[in-house]
């Protein structure tokens, strides 16, 4: 021991100079060496702690928990974590020391001060917390965003084009819509200008299928006064031309005219264009958004629209799905639409669960279009609160009978057939004489078989 009492008196003021803290205890755990880092550790001086016993020192509340009575009981090295009198927090190790015969002479400990990094971690966990929820809020608000435009999207399909909606927005990217009739592109175009950084400008829809090719030019580039016989007076700004600073949406862009898709080539070119009979270039800035539910790729192929401008158009093609491949939705829609209805029409109607079925079946060739419609026919004709699906009209309840190999026997799948059949023919004319001069079968038949199918579920 008075070996080692040498060495400390000797080497003490080394140890000084280390950033670490310094203890040595003896084998009961009194303190009998302390370096001057614990005073920055625990606030008090080094005399101070000589020749107290750790536990002392514990209890004074100087530190805790205390490690050096942990390294006597387990008779190994052990590290912990230790929070000091000061608001300090210490990484600290003790090392027991043994003697020839066995038993602990010395407790050797070395501390390090780990405040900073234990803040700096506690606040980047902060940090990562409020950057998580930051970007969770800000994925509901901008699903909310587009949501709150009415656009209904639960299919994975329209949902990964949400996504793509949302990427693409806030730039000022060429969309080009692709999909069938009525399966959503003006909706889809009408969002992608509401989260623009050009929604404070107007959306411009052009029809270009739906206005004549001669008066098309004037009305997308507008003209000078005295352009030609006819003209106004004092001239006209042409669609494009009030598009500035906002969005252009070309709708049915495939029917655009081959001379007018190179005018329009310019627009997109040179982000200029000229009035018909004017010599002015005029600046368009305006977001272009075009939409077809034609095969314009093939129409690029044989020549009917220009290659260049496809190009120019088809920089973030987006393609939206038929119904008929997206239940998710159809069901969306079901509910969206009757919910409206009902309110709108002041009525309650609901659909069965089985018409339901039937209706997230059915192919719907006109999409969404075809669907809302439908449906505002069906609640306002069929007088029932609950409607079943018999009340639905026989193009979409005519089903296709399926038939499993070896399931069902030949008069199983005959009477399905039958019954389909007659209750179509009944719906149709309301009347057994009617059914049964329409199927050849007698009147007394016809009203058996329309009874017996009626009750059957
Ligand atoms: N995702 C949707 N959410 C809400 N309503 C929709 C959605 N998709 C379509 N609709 C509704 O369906 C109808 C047809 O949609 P829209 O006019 O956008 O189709 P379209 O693809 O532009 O059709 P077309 O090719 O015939 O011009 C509109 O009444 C529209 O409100």
């Amino acid at each position: 021991m008075s070996i080692i009492k040498d060495i400390i008196s000797r080497y003490n003021h080394i140890l000084d100079f280390s950033f670490d803290e310094f203890v040595i205890s003896d084998g009961e755990g009194v303190l009998l060496y302390a370096n001057a880092a614990c005073e920055r550790h625990y606030g008090v001086k080094v005399e101070y702690l000589i020749g107290k016993h750790t536990s002392e020192l514990e209890r004074e509340g100087i530190y805790h928990p205390a490690v050096i009575p942990l390294a006597l009981k387990e008779r190994r090295k052990v590290t912990i974590i230790q929070d000091t009198q000061i608001g300090r927090k210490t990484i600290v190790t003790a090392n027991p020391v043994f003697d020839d015969t066995g038993n602990i002479e010395l407790v050797v400990v070395n501390a390090r001060d780990i405040s900073e990094v234990s803040d700096l971690k506690e606040k980047l966990e902060q940090t990562q917390q409020l950057v998580k929820r930051y970007s969770e809020e800000l994925n509901v608000l901008r699903r909310e965003q587009i949501e709150v435009e009415g656009i209904i999207a639960k299919s994975k399909q329209m949902q990964e084009i949400m996504d793509l909606i949302r990427k693409v927005a806030p730039t000022s990217s060429t969309v080009m819509l692709l999909g069938e009739t009525g399966v959503g592109k003006d909706v889809l175009a009408r969002g992608i200008h509401k989260v623009s950084k050009k929604k404070q400008g107007p959306f411009i829809r052009i029809n270009c299928g739906a206005i004549p090719g001669p008066l098309l030019e004037s009305e997308l580039f507008g003209y000078e006064a005295g352009a030609f016989s006819g003209a106004k007076k004092t001239g006209k700004i042409g669609l494009v031309e009030l598009a500035n600073g906002g969005t252009l949406f070309l709708d049915e862009v495939a029917d655009l005219p081959i001379d007018l898709q190179v005018k329009l080539l310019q627009v997109i070119q040179e982000r200029e264009m000229m009035r018909v009979g004017g010599t002015k270039h005029i600046k368009v800035d305006a977001r272009i958004i075009s939409a077809t539910n034609k095969d314009i790729e093939t129409m690029v192929h044989d020549n009917l629209f220009r290659e260049d401008l496809f190009y120019r158009l088809h920089v973030i093609p987006i393609r939206i799905p038929p119904l008929r491949q997206r239940p998710e939705d159809v069901f969306a829609f079901i509910q969206h639409f009757g919910h409206r209805l009902n309110t709108f029409y002041n009525i309650n109607k609901q659909l069965h669960p089985q018409t339901i079925d039937v209706l997230v079946n059915h192919d719907w060739p006109g999409n969404v279009r075809e669907l809302e419609n439908f449906l505002e026919r069906l609640l306002l004709t069929v007088d029932r609160e609950m409607i079943t699906p018999e009340e639905l009209p026989d193009n979409v309840f005519r089903k296709k009978v399926n038939v499993p190999v070896g399931q069902r026997t030949l008069n199983e799948i005959l009477s399905e057939v039958e019954r389909e059949v007659v209750l179509r023919v009944y719906k149709r004319f309301g009347s057994s004489y009617k059914v049964a001069r329409e199927l050849g079968i007698s009147q007394r038949t016809a009203l058996r078989k329309i009874n017996k199918y009626m009750e059957e579920p």
